[in-house]
């Protein structure tokens, strides 16, 4: 039996494989120039036809004289090129379904066939991936990286992180495919690792190594280290006090650098009230603050300095690194969810004009930014179409207004948009919406908090209100009826009867058949390490489709239906207006139309017990902190454009959903729909497929037959459309399309194009597959130097001589202190005593005051790296620390929040908006509006019926 499923994950392997190929080989692209092409000859295979000799001599890419070819996989020796047509191709959704199960079986097959020691040391040890990582990272070695393979000497001379320890370091990197090792300690990036690199010199890293992360140009290029070294630092390190955290009783059988920080634990297997308040977090607990929450942390809230600083260092912020590293982080996660799914998640198009969305917990409004462009009507008073209230705290309504001020100030001159300060765990003032929309609001709270959100949205309610929520949907592990149809029969072994479950449309069993796990395993993992994420932070998480019904129910919130972009867990998720069951609710006499009943998972009201109100205040003061999800960039209206795919689906004369006229709901979003693709074509003879089909539990090898989805998107039609979109739809026919679809006044669509989910204009993972052809054009350019595989095995130049002492210098011009915003919330916090936890890797205060003007150089940072003891630790000043050396005090960066502008780069002479994450932040470094050579810039240069790219059009 076990040898019939790993036959059939070998299948599965095969098939998946096979769809990957028939995509690539039959996604044409204009060949690239021959120098590139030479390049590559090794890593490229061709299709029919060939690469014509003769069709691209010149250095210049044109691709209206080039002959097609097909493309290889990209490889993982060579450095990532995002804007590649071989890199992009992986958002096609036939590849990304393929992938899934890829990764799913391949998982399931090395846990099948593993010992099952072995796989626990892996699990068990695992955790020196991300400490090697943030090795990695902080000491700016993919920098060292960029020009090819580097000896691990150079490596060690110019980081300073000891050669044999670094060595091992490295290795253990390759070993898990991150780096290579492309001779005896000679080192190279390659596809994953290279996304590590900002885009920032060395020497200047080294430098001013507090600046990693800020914008560099027109390059946004340093979120993905941002968001590692996030990862690889406090979070890592919360992660481990997760048990202490659940226990925390057994602060007596682990005292190491824990006390007891909650009161009313008693025993390690009483409830204690720990579990449900965001500042009693495992994260709390690594860094010894507890009552501050992770937010409140970053912002240096209740720090008096007396970690080694012996007071006096009051007014500085000592995790302002952590701070701006967050905010970066934060804006290289946009991938979490599918572009412009918000528009298919919900029939907007179906509400009365007029009717008002009031996004809670909005942010800067940049979902409201995407709907706004789509359904709000600025031509008049702004009346005529839907109506924006986007609500959040003071100092964020406050940047929001002035990035919309920035970028569209006629949606809030209309009075299409407004902002309104807001706390959402008060009474709700709009009581005439239509639909209430968080997104990625919930995921941040306990689910007392989260209940209680709900239900003061509740109380707002009237009969027709929606609720709509954006969030992760975690799938269950084993096959799962809660919500579909034919629901009522077993769970957990036994029968329920007649009793059924709440009907969710677009709810799935599971996302593939066995012998897979339901889950998709290994390839929905993320959205697990999310939800631990939220959980080891903040006691918040991410929740199971039967969680966030019980959920919402628990505050009078009926969940109807749930719509995924295919290949994505992020869903949003319908409610309606139900009662509040009895034994949560009560009539309050004013304010809230109800209170939850003490002695329940919830209490409050706007006029909650003090030490609850004080818990959500300590846990709501976020300043202008990005959060976990959070956008942190308001798009243009252009841009906002460009993530439909070209416009919006189904726009329609408002009410045409819920007047007299009923409308069919929107096109659905289906996780399962990427699952559901039949094979592609004929399948080519595996290798090993000469084996007799496995007596599986579910034999039949075909994915797609046995979850096919009612609402199936993608059939072996759907692909190609898509190589035909890409081969015969060039890019000459874009700019009449774009000039039809966005008559330039007017950011609001007059025509209803294609859907941005449809099979014919789909959505990836990225925003990038929807503009194929244009970013391949773009990254066309690029070729001469982006793609070669293998990096000449060199030592740079400039690394060898480079200088052994370079200054870390205290200040720099660009980087002047800023007071930090007050914070919206009174801080009740008395002054924290910090202990000196090991997880808090910080430099002291007096140390850091004392070295200001030292020069560091190799040495010094060798020194502090394995000094003492590990040099993790606040005794040893590990390389951590020196992240945080040279700050100036209590300086905050620079975050220029006046509009900046600067050359697009398409040589019209046009300047781009680039600074409203620059807004949003603050406080945190910039990222650039619109990275150059995007597809979003492409599509902005489109918008305004500017050229696509050097190359003269046809
Ligand atoms: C994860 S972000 C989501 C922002 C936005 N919905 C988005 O999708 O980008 C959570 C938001 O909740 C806001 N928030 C936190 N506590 C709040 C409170 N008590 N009242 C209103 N908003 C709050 C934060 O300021 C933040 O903007």
């Amino acid at each position: 039996m076990t040898f019939a499923v790993l036959r059939a994950l070998h299948t599965i392997l095969g098939d998946a494989l096979h769809d990957i190929e028939t995509v690539y080989a039959t996604a044409h692209v204009p060949e690239p120039p021959s120098t590139h092409r030479k390049a590559n000859s090794l890593s490229r295979v061709y299709a029919s036809p060939p690469p014509s000799p003769s069709s691209s001599s010149s250095s210049t890419f044109d691709p209206t004289k080039s002959s097609l070819f097909s493309l290889d996989f990209p490889s993982l020796d060579a450095p990532c090129d995002p804007n590649s047509p071989a890199e992009q191709l992986t958002t096609h959704p036939t590849v990304v379904a393929a992938i899934n199960r890829i990764v799913a079986a391949a998982g399931q097959m090395a846990a099948t066939v593993q010992v099952p020691f072995l796989t626990l040391c892996d699990a068990g040890m695992g955790y020196h991936l991300p400490s090697c990582l943030r090795v990695f990272e902080a000491a700016h070695v993919v920098e060292v990286l960029r020009d090819g393979p580097v000896h691990v000497r150079e490596i060690a001379a110019s980081t300073g992180v000891e050669q044999a320890k670094l060595a091992h370091i490295l290795r253990l990197l390759a070993t898990h495919h991150i780096l290579r090792e492309t001779a005896p300690d000679v080192f190279a990036v390659n596809r994953i690792s290279s996304l590590l690199d900002s885009g920032k010199h060395f020497h200047e890293l080294v430098a001013n190594p507090q600046n990693k992360y800020a914008s560099a140009g027109d390059t946004d290029s340093s979120a993905v280290a941002a968001f590692v070294g996030l990862n690889c630092d406090e979070l890592y390190k919360s992660s481990g006090y997760l048990t202490e955290s659940v226990f925390p009783g057994h602060a007596r059988l682990y005292p190491t650098t824990i006390t007891a920080p909650d009161p009313d634990a008693q025993s390690n297997t009483k409830s204690s009230t720990s579990g449900s308040d965001p500042t009693r977090a495992p994260f709390n607990y690594a860094f010894g603050c507890e009552g501050v929450g992770y937010f409140g942390w970053l912002e240096g809230e209740g720090w008096t300095g007396e970690m080694g600083g012996g007071g006096g260092d009051e007014g500085v912020n000592p995790n302002q690194f952590r701070l701006e590293r967050f905010g970066k982080a934060m804006a290289g996660t946009g991938g979490w969810e599918a572009p412009g799914a918000v528009l298919q998640g919900f029939d907007w198009a179906s509400l009365p004009q007029g009717s008002v969305i009031v996004d809670v917990g909005g942010g800067i409004g940049s979902t409201s930014m995407l709907l706004a462009s789509a359904y709000a009507d600025v031509d008049a008073d702004g009346s005529g179409g839907l109506r924006f209230v986007i609500q959040d705290r003071p100092v964020v309504v406050e940047l929001g207004e002035k990035a919309w001020r920035a970028k569209c100030p006629e949606l809030l001159d209309s009075g299409a948009v407004r902002f309104q300060v807001h706390d959402f765990f008060t009474p709700q003032p709009i009581t005439n919406a239509a639909v209430f929309f968080l997104r990625v609001v919930l995921h941040d709270w306990p689910d007392a908090f989260a209940h209680r959100i709900l239900l003061r949205l509740r109380e707002a309610a009237t009969a027709q209100t929606k609720l709509v929520l954006g969030d992760f949907v975690l799938p269950l592990a084993c096959v799962d009826d809660f919500g579909v149809e034919d629901c009522g029969g077993v769970e957990g072994g036994k029968e329920r009867g007649k009793e059924r479950e709440p009907q969710v449309e677009g709810a799935e069993k599971m996302l593939a058949p066995a012998p897979l796990l339901a889950n998709l395993g290994k390839a929905s993992a993320n959205a697990y390490w999310m939800d631990l994420t939220m959980q080891v932070t903040f006691n918040g998480q991410e929740r199971t489709l039967r969680e966030i019904v019980a959920l919402a129910l628990s505050a009078g919130w009926k969940v109807v239906r749930v719509a995924k972009a295919p290949g994505s867990l992020f869903g949003h998720i319908t409610a309606v207006p139900v009662s509040v069951p009895a034994q949560r609710r009560a009539r309050a006499g004013s304010g809230s139309a109800f209170f939850d009943v003490p002695g329940g998972a919830a209490v409050g009201t706007g006029a909650a017990e003090p030490a609850e109100k004080e818990i959500v205040e300590r846990a709501s003061s976020r300043c202008g902190t990005p959060t976990f999800g959070s956008r942190i960039h308001l798009p243009s209206v252009a841009e906002a454009r460009a993530r439909f795919g070209g416009g919006v689906t189904g726009r329609r004369p408002f009410g045409s959903g819920s007047g007299a006229r009923p409308m069919p709901p929107p096109p659905p979003l289906k996780q399962a729909a990427v699952l559901t693709a039949p094979p592609l074509r004929k399948k080519k003879p595996s290798p090993l497929s000469a084996a007799p089909p496995p007596p599986s539990p579910s034999p039949n090898p075909s994915l797609s037959r046995t979850v096919t989805s009612p609402r199936q998107q993608f059939s072996p039609h759907h692909t190609s459309p898509i190589a035909r979109r890409v081969t015969q739809a060039p890019l000459r026919s874009q700019p009449q399309q774009q000039h039809q679809q966005s008559p330039a006044p007017s950011p609001v669509p007059r025509q209803a194009p294609p859907s941005p989910l449809s099979p014919r204009n789909p959505i990836g993972r990225r925003s990038s597959y929807a503009h194929l052809s244009s970013a391949m054009q773009l990254s066309s350019q690029n070729h001469s130097h982006d793609q070669s595989p293998t990096p000449p095995p060199r030592l740079t130049h400039t690394l060898r001589h480079a200088p052994s002492s370079p200054v870390l210098k205290q200040t720099h011009h660009q980087h002047q202190s800023q007071p930090s915003p007050p914070s919206p919330v009174p801080s009740r916090i008395p002054a924290l005593t910090r202990r000196a936890s090991h997880a808090q890797l910080q430099f002291p205060q007096t140390e850091l005051r004392k070295r200001s003007g030292t020069i560091i150089g190799p040495n010094a940072i060798r020194a502090a790296g394995s000094g003492g003891d590990s040099g993790m630790s606040t005794r040893g000043h590990g390389l951590g620390s020196l992240l945080l050396m040279g700050r100036p005090s209590g300086g905050a960066l620079d975050f220029g929040v006046g509009r900046r502008k600067r050359e697009d780069g398409d040589g019209d002479g046009e300047s781009t908006d680039m600074s409203m994450d620059d807004e949003y932040m603050s406080r945190g470094p910039s990222p650039a509006g619109v990275p150059l050579g995007s597809v979003l810039a492409a599509a902005a240069r489109i918008e305004r019926g500017g050229p696509r790219s050097s190359s003269p059009g046809p």
